[in-house]
């Protein structure tokens, strides 16, 4: 029996193919699926491209004028599909690309050549590390790579076609330039270093293992790689070829990133922690790590949790995760929000209180009231102040007796309080209980905390093999107390994605370790912003100076090391005097913009303000001015609205993306860093909810 020939796309032929007009792109199709079935097929003419620097590329007829540039090494049964174009423009784009093996890392790298070929090399273990060159006279910054031997280069997944040009590189700009050219995982590696790190941390991190002997004319192995899965897709059948084809920029659900991919499959002995900025893929991998879980590890009768902080991500999530996994998987998934799921366990056990989020409203406003009223006035302390230590300090750390409250910490609490003070304030807090049980109210870390303490009594864990958690620097301590509660601790049992600088409700801060999450060894970090131009990234990361962010444990969290992908217009940022000057501004902006891209399919375009109150208020006046609205709510993101403005609030566009933001930010929001750190990290969120373009205007 003969074994089928391997046939793999590539993310080149699939983005051409997006751009390819529709009669085109259904020949394509059909060729493609033809040829997925048999590439051996006597039908197909493989051309040679004469003045190809790699003559495994070969040229396919479509019809007169459209050629596909195929991958089909002289030995093996490998077949890729690189690219689709007219004549001339596929035989240019190929003639200076090389498909060939990463000695160290063993991934398949496609590498554009647009220098002339240097004299052969010895292998790479003889080459001495390079001696750092004189810098010419005029050149202030030496190269930043000098030390490194080429063997660390390319250990870092830098092509050896490439290794003079990266010597040459003597700052964050020139490699940049170099990006288009560079696999991702040798762009990552290369500003990681730059940034500090050295190589070995570097690969340690990413789980890449340079000790293997690779064979460089084996492609059906190279294939199977992470980093070659991050550009090139594997096709066994016409429905998976199909399914790809069909959307061909939903990047995210057939190219992972390779620390994304090491990390979505595979055991791991416990919970696992991922950092990462805005926009580096934190729920993407979630949910494939989700997808393998419900495949892979989940018994009959069991789920996999998806839980996250809000519930308009929560059906976001759902609604993607439906386009990642068929009816079977999905079956075994369960994407609720945490308050939501608490909700159901109480009505299941017949618990009638309803949880309250807050004081603002009544009947919880009451009851905080009627608590206020028993403070010791004496003690000169502000309502400001019992709310907060209210909410950072009892409720978070789950206090229910003054024994506890005298001898709680108050991390992150100004001032002293002595233990008789203590004894002083507790009342108001005990009042407070009381007046909401009186009520049939629980705060929700009340509630949490007493789920918890029923799961633990009922011994009740066992409904999920698996809990995934996104936004995980939403939830404070109980929140991760309930969840450390509803599974037992064992392999795969928690994997938690989220990001300090994104932490919007403050109160919320929380220590993994110290609510029975221990994540030591299990911790990783994504780097690279799939999402932002990195124009946008840097204005959004600049707001965050000066602010302390924490690494949802009890270390820190820093930027310094993240990227983006993509580039554009440097963010304008405006200052104007009144919700009528932002309205115009945004107005003007959005126009703009559709003038701009008016040959792409409509822009999606999200106005964000801090209140539902700017919200409304600039919705009507864009309203006015003949811009038509949808406003996200907690029910729906209208993802699927056209010609439209989406109008949020900044905690609303949480979690979500647009082409284009416009964020109206009261001025005050921009005060000295350290006492508007949660205002700006409101601002962070909402300027990195943007692909390609951003408007910040300073309401004054
Ligand atoms: N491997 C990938 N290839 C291509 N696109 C990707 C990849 N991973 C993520 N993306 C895209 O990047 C964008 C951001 O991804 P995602 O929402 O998962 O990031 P995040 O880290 O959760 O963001 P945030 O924390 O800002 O909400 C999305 O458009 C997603 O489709």
């Amino acid at each position: 029996m003969s074994l089928k020939p391997k046939v793999a796309l590539s993310q080149d032929f699939l983005i051409q193919l997006s751009k390819l007009p529709s009669n085109v792109h259904s020949k394509v199709m059909k060729w493609a699926i033809q040829f997925q079935s048999d590439p051996t097929s006597p039908g197909i003419n493989y051309e040679n491209i004469n003045s190809a620097r790699d003559s495994n590329l070969k040229s396919v007829r479509l019809d007169r004028d459209w050629r596909g540039i195929v991958f089909k090494p002289s030995s093996g049964d490998v077949y890729v599909l690189l690219y689709v174009d007219h004549h001339d423009d596929a035989y240019r784009w190929a003639e200076n690309r090389r498909l060939s093996i990463n000695p160290v890392t063993g991934a398949m790298q496609l590498v554009v050549i647009e220098r002339q070929a240097e004299p052969e090399a010895p292998p790479l273990q003889d080459r001495p590390k390079l001696a750092p060159p004189s810098p010419p006279a005029a050149v202030a910054a030496p190269p930043v790579y000098a030390t490194l031997s080429d063997r660390e280069l390319v250990s870092l997944g830098v092509p050896e076609e490439l290794l003079s040009e990266v010597r040459e590189i003597c700052g964050e700009q020139e490699l940049d330039t170099l990006q288009p050219r560079l696999p991702v995982e040798a762009y990552e590696g290369l500003f990681l270093v730059a940034a500090g790190d050295s190589v070995s941390q570097v690969l340690s991190e990413r789980e890449t293992r340079v000790d293997k002997k690779v064979d460089t004319s084996d492609f059906a192995a190279a294939l199977a790689t992470p980093e070659s899965q991050a550009r090139f897709v594997v096709v066994n059948d016409d429905e998976s070829m199909m399914a790809i084809m069909n959307a061909p920029l939903e990047q995210w659900r057939v190219f992972l990133h390779p620390t994304q991919h090491k990390l979505a499959s595979g055991d791991r002995s416990g919970p696992v922690r991922i950092l990462g900025g805005a926009g580096t893929g934190k729920t993407v991998l979630a949910m494939h790590r989700a997808k393998w879980l419900a495949e892979s590890r989940t018994p009959a009768g069991k789920k996999v949790l998806f839980t996250t902080f809000t519930r308009n991500l929560a059906s976001d999530i759902e609604q993607n995760l439906r386009t990642l996994c068929g009816p079977s998987t999905m079956e075994k998934l369960e994407v609720r929000n945490l308050d939501s799921w608490v909700h159901g366990f109480m009505r299941s056990r017949k618990l009638e209180h309803r949880i309250v989020y807050g004081r603002r409203d009544d009947p919880a406003r009451q009851a905080w009231q009627k608590a206020l009223a028993v403070r010791d006035t004496k003690l000169e302390l502000t309502e400001e102040f019992y709310e907060q230590e209210l909410e950072q300090v009892v409720l978070a750390q789950g206090i229910t007796t003054l024994e506890e409250y005298k001898v709680a910490r108050r991390t992150g609490r100004a001032g002293v309080l002595s233990r008789s003070k203590r004894e002083a304030v507790w009342p108001v807090f005990e009042e407070y209980r009381g007046q909401l049980a009186s009520r049939k109210l629980k705060e929700v870390d009340d509630a949490y905390r007493e789920v918890a303490a029923l799961l633990a009594d009922s011994q009740a864990d066992g409904q999920y093999s698996a809990i995934v958690v996104d936004e995980t620097q939403d939830l404070g301590p109980q929140a991760l107390k309930l969840l450390r509660a509803l599974i037992a601790p064992g392999p795969n049992d928690l994997f938690f994605v989220g990001d300090g600088h994104q932490r919007i409700y403050s109160r919320n801060r929380a220590a993994m370790s110290r609510c029975g999450i221990d994540i030591r060894g299990r911790a990783r970090k994504l780097y690279l912003n799939y999402r932002t131009t990195d124009e946008i990234r840097r204005q959004a990361v600049a707001l965050l100076e000066g602010c302390e962010v924490d690494d949802l444990d009890e270390g820190h969290d820093e930027v310094r090391r993240y990227r983006s992908l993509s580039h554009g217009p440097t963010p304008e940022v405006l200052t104007v005097k009144g919700l009528e000057g932002a309205a115009a501004a945004a107005t003007r902006f959005i126009k703009e913009l559709r003038a701009e891209w008016s040959g792409e399919s409509a822009p999606s375009v999200c106005v964000i303000a801090a209140t539902e109150k700017q919200r409304e208020a600039l919705a009507s006046q864009l309203q006015g001015a003949g811009l038509n609205g949808v406003t996200i709510s907690a029910e729906s993101n209208h993802a699927d609205a056209r010609d439209v403005v989406h109008f949020a609030t900044m905690h609303r566009a949480k979690g979500l993306e647009f082409d284009a933001v416009v964020v109206v930010a009261p001025d005050d929001f921009l005060g000295v860093p350290e006492e508007t750190v949660n205002q700006r990290k409101l601002l962070y969120v909402a300027l990195t909810r943007a692909k390609r373009a951003a408007l910040l205007i300073r309401l004054k």
